[in-house]
């Protein structure tokens, strides 16, 4: 495609720090909180603030922040490069000791807007690295992400711990819950409760196809108890999982959405934990609470786009779609414009794509696709584009503006994914007026109403998927239904503020048991 803009910074500008119990308000004011809530640590290993490879870190910049108000929540991360080298300034306020081959790093503390404080994670050896979060730059896993994602478990362990006063006190902050995030954190309530801390953890899967499973090898690098590994606790066909550590032992598991809470009970979507999973579900201890999007996914507002546009509005959209043909040197077109904003992965069916873009451009349509991943899937694409080009652009790369400029643009989102735990990419497209064509799995079963916001197919079949593309079409070519369809999907709206009710209506579950003692006797129930 035409060299669109460099990947923009995320860069901040500085701001002065805030002292602790201090808010600033998305208007730059700043407020104290009228009552300061319970202590809640958020563990992750992606902050879109700094990083982000997928949706995990669009949750973790939102969910904390959506939060705030009810609690004093604060975020734990990794200090990778990119928090290191940002305009944040970092106070360094304990020293954490190592554990085994675990190093002992420095933790610092960063405020970032909105109130947010976030604690991060110095240990240049292992964090401050070229590459992403969890590969290098050849696209290959660190070989020391057991390490890497043991040292954040840790951490959050031993903030957590009240013994560890002498190790953490943040003006004698203390979690009284923790907010635990896929495997990178699994090892956070085997470690807590190994020390016989009891202190309530919900475990979020964003993805139970990561699952963080290594060599038996590794349990004593790792400082983990011979008893430990079992049937019953971290073993996984006689491998160690992190996930399973996260489901065995956090109180409560999440997952993303309804639909995939049921689905990864069942063999097809399990990937092998299905039977530990139907045993959560059965004791109460697994529930589905469908992601948000953040406000800043407002085609009103959106500085990025060429051109703000409203509901109704179709003439300001259109402007948003001449500039995406530009950018990707597509031809001008009276057609529907198709687009792909993914990582480039299995999951996301991007094989069912490539082979239905030869019928969207005989049918007069246009095709552009931004992500980055597999590189077998990156050199399809590249082939992709140059078999038609000018019906067909692809950028290879990872950049938030053209991808907010590419939902603005499109007239429909392309979804064939094989399963989806919930999916943010489909409710931004909704939220910019672009209709999801997806498969009925997960999150998009959830929120996708066929043939009203967007097109649904049941099987995972080229047909079935080509089907779903011909009623786009058809859409396409009735201007009022079109138009119908296109106001219903932007009036939807997946505010993070729909999603808070469930998460707090379970922190306080959890928490009231806790006082009173029944936690611990809850979990051993359950195990
Ligand atoms: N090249 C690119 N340039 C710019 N932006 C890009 C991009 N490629 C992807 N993105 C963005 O990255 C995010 C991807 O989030 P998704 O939720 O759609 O999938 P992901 O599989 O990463 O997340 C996992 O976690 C999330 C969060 O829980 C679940 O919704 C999801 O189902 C699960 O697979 C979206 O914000 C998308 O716009």
């Amino acid at each position: 495609m035409s060299n669109p803009a460099a990947v923009e910074s995320s860069r901040p500008s500085v701001i002065p720090p805030l002292p602790s119990a201090a808010m600033r308000t998305p208007s730059g004011l700043y407020s104290v909180p009228l009552e300061p809530g319970k202590p809640i640590l958020f563990v992750t290993s992606e902050l879109a603030d700094f990083v982000k490879v997928g949706g995990l870190g669009d949750v973790s910049a939102a969910l904390p922040r959506a939060l705030l108000r009810y609690y004093d929540m604060r975020v734990l991360m990794p200090a990778y490069r990119e928090v290191v080298e940002s305009l944040w300034p970092i106070e360094i306020v304990a020293h954490l000791p190592g554990l085994a081959e675990i190093p002992a790093c420095d933790l610092g503390r960063v405020y970032l807007p909105e109130g947010l404080i976030v604690y991060v994670l110095v240990c240049p050896e292992l964090f401050e690295r070229p590459g992403s979060p969890y590969l290098d730059e050849h696209g290959r896993e660190w070989p020391d992400n057991h390490i890497r994602f043991a040292r954040l478990s840790l951490a959050a362990a031993q903030m957590t711990s009240l013994e560890g006063d002498d190790v953490f006190s943040d003006n004698g902050w203390h979690p009284e819950l923790l907010h635990l995030n896929d495997w990178q954190t699994g090892l956070t309530p085997a470690y807590l409760r190994w020390e016989g801390d009891e202190t309530p953890c919900v475990y979020t899967i964003h993805n139970l196809a990561y699952q963080g499973v290594y060599g038996v090898d590794r349990l004593a690098s790792l400082g983990i108890p011979e008893h430990a590994f079992t049937e019953e606790g971290l073993s996984f066909y006689n491998q160690l999982s992190f996930m399973k550590a996260g489901i065995v032992y956090s109180d409560h598991i999440t997952t993303v959405s309804e639909t995939y809470a049921r689905e990864i009970t069942t063999p097809e979507f399990g990937c092998g934990l299905e039977g530990l999973l139907s045993s959560c579900a059965e004791q109460g201890r697994l529930s589905g609470i469908t992601n948000g999007i953040d406000d800043s996914w407002d085609p009103k507002t959106d500085a990025y786009l060429a051109c703000a546009f409203a509901t109704n509005d179709w003439a300001g959209k259109r402007v948003n779609t001449e500039h995406v043909r530009r950018m990707f040197r597509l031809a001008v077109s009276h057609g529907p414009l198709f687009a792909v904003v993914s990582r480039l992965v299995h999951q996301k069916g991007l094989d069912m794509t490539i082979a239905a873009a030869e019928s969207i451009v005989r049918a007069g349509g246009q095709l552009v696709v931004i992500g980055c991943g597999e590189p077998a899937i990156e050199e399809a694409l590249r082939n992709l584009e140059a078999r038609f080009p000018g019906a067909i652009g692809v950028y290879i790369g990872f950049s938030e503006r053209e991808a907010r400029c590419i939902f603005a643009g499109s007239d429909f989102l392309l979804m064939p994914s094989r399963f989806e735990p919930c999916g943010l990419s489909q409710m931004y497209a909704q939220r910019f007026g672009s209709l999801p064509v997806a498969h009925r799995t997960g999150g998009l079963a959830d929120t996708i109403e066929d043939g009203v916001t967007g097109f649904l197919f049941n099987e995972l079949h080229q047909s079935d998927f080509q089907h779903a593309i011909d009623r786009a079409f058809r859409v396409y070519g009735c201007t009022e239904l079109f138009y119908a369809m296109r106001r219903a999907a932007m009036a939807i709206y997946y505010q993070w503020r729909l999603s808070v009710t469930p998460y707090r209506r379970l922190y306080h579950q959890l928490m009231d048991l806790e006082s009173a003692g029944n936690a611990g006797s809850i979990r051993r129930a359950a195990q």
